[in-house]
């Protein structure tokens, strides 16, 4: 097995020109000598790779994922990038919708195992032409989210699993996407014609309001629609839980120094916590904290769906209104104000600052910081989402610093986490 440094090194070698005379492996076969490398060994080398060689390592997994996603942008023609974009992409969207709306991935999931195509049309509900399912099946095979083991038979992976495990959220994450995502990213090239490419900023009016039959933003529409909003909050979920848990990005325990816990004080408020991820990781992390000492605020809908250990007191708050909590040893958001143009992101901060003690208090916000080069996949995305949905946006060092200077706040320091996706901003009041 090679280490991983050098698939990684492997990897962000191979050069397209390598490839200029081939064109096509019948090709290469041929001309293979003038490669600077056999390969068949690199396919070996990429093909031995599996996720459990990584143990658990998810910074060493994720690099060798970028270096994965890099190799492909180099080697892939022009006309090849295109082609994924505009015909592979809508495609296996729409074959794993379906097979999500027929219930398939659930059934089979229950079931599990190696199945023909007669077997698997049994799962679904209404039933579906065999035909149809098996060219959908085929497409799925040929982009490995199914295993073709032959003809008309097919075995479950990893990923097909967790669509159909509901504790997962990957079945609610994709259900987002039809929900709102898709049609908000097909509306935001005519809809940013239409505002003169000016940046969006208005949350009420925008491409998410332009793209919505009823013309509703987008946390109207959640409001407006339980399974959309169950969709969502699902993937909000499965966001969260990817990330590196707060609490091991900050030690917390820095908290515990100096905080008045005997008098019944709140020693974590989490705003905007959805079903209340981050603040169980404080209790994990401090099983001994009394009751009562951790909250949890959000929608109300949201906070009705929070299952949480008994100790943390969840509580339905509206944060543009005024925290009504005073006085926590620490008040954190995560994810919360990047769903908010800066004055909405102002006002929230102030209602925020508003109930915290100077000197004591403390604000953590765990959130995209954006560096000036080099921003990944997965930031950027999430920057230009929040643009699509929301009029929102990721924010730089020297924007989140402005930001918070303008609400009152200085900040301490930006912690990092692992796998250079977010960081915990930690500010008090000036
Ligand atoms: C992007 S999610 C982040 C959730 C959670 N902090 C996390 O990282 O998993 C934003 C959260 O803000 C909540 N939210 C939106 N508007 C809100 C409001 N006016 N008051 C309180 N919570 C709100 C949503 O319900 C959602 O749970």
């Amino acid at each position: 097995m090679p280490s991983q440094t050098a698939v990684i090194a492997a990897l962000d070698a191979a050069k397209p020109k390598w490839f200029s005379h081939n064109g096509a492996e019948y090709v290469q076969a041929h001309a293979g000598d003038r490669l600077p490398f056999k390969t068949d060994s690199v396919i070996g080398s990429l093909d031995a790779i599996e996720p459990g060689v990584f143990a658990g390592n998810e910074v060493e997994r994720l690099k060798v994922r970028a270096a994965a996603r890099r190799l492909l942008a180099r080697v892939e023609t022009p006309y090849e990038r295109a082609w994924g974009f505009c015909f592979e992409q809508p495609v296996v969207f729409a074959a794993l919708q379906t097979c999500i709306d027929l219930g398939l991935w659930k059934s089979w999931t229950r079931v599990g195992g190696e199945k023909s195509i007669d077997e698997l049309v049994a799962f679904t509900t209404p039933t579906v032409d065999t035909n149809l399912l098996r060219r959908l099946f085929r497409l799925l095979a040929a982009f490995n989210v199914v295993e073709e083991t032959g003809e008309d038979r097919f075995k479950p992976t990893p990923f097909s699993n967790a669509i159909g495990d509901e504790s997962t959220k990957v079945r609610a994450s994709l259900q987002a996407a039809t929900n709102q995502y898709l049609a908000a990213g097909h509306n935001l090239p005519a809809y940013l014609a239409k505002i003169s490419y000016k940046e969006p900023t208005d949350i009420n009016t925008n491409n998410h309001s332009d793209s919505d039959p009823d013309g509703l933003n987008f946390f109207g529409r959640l409001q407006k629609t339980p399974a959309y909003f169950e969709a969502f909050t699902g993937h909000m979920e499965a966001w969260t839980a990817w990330k590196t848990p707060w609490t091991k990005v900050y030690d917390t325990t820095k908290l515990l120094e100096g905080a008045k816990l005997d008098d019944g004080s709140p020693f974590v408020v989490d705003l905007g916590g959805n079903t209340g991820i981050d603040i169980s990781h404080v209790l994990a992390k401090h099983p001994d904290l009394p009751t009562g000492s951790l909250v949890l605020q959000d929608l109300p809908e949201v906070i009705a769906n929070a299952q949480i250990d008994k100790k943390i007191t969840a509580m339905a708050h509206d944060f543009f209104l005024p925290q009504p909590v005073k006085g926590s040893r620490a008040y954190f958001m995560h994810a919360v104000l990047h769903d908010w143009p800066d004055d909405k992101a102002n006002q929230l901060l102030v209602n925020t600052k508003d109930a915290m003690v100077k000197g004591y208090s403390k604000l953590f916000i765990y959130d995209i910081v954006l560096p000036p080069t080099g921003a990944s996949i997965s930031q950027t995305t999430m920057d230009v989402e929040m643009m699509s949905l929301l009029s929102a946006a990721e924010r730089t060092q020297g924007t989140w610093t402005k930001l918070l200077a303008d609400a009152g706040f200085k900040i301490v320091n930006f912690w990092p986490d692992p796998q250079q996706y977010e960081m915990v901003i930690e500010a008090e009041i000036v």
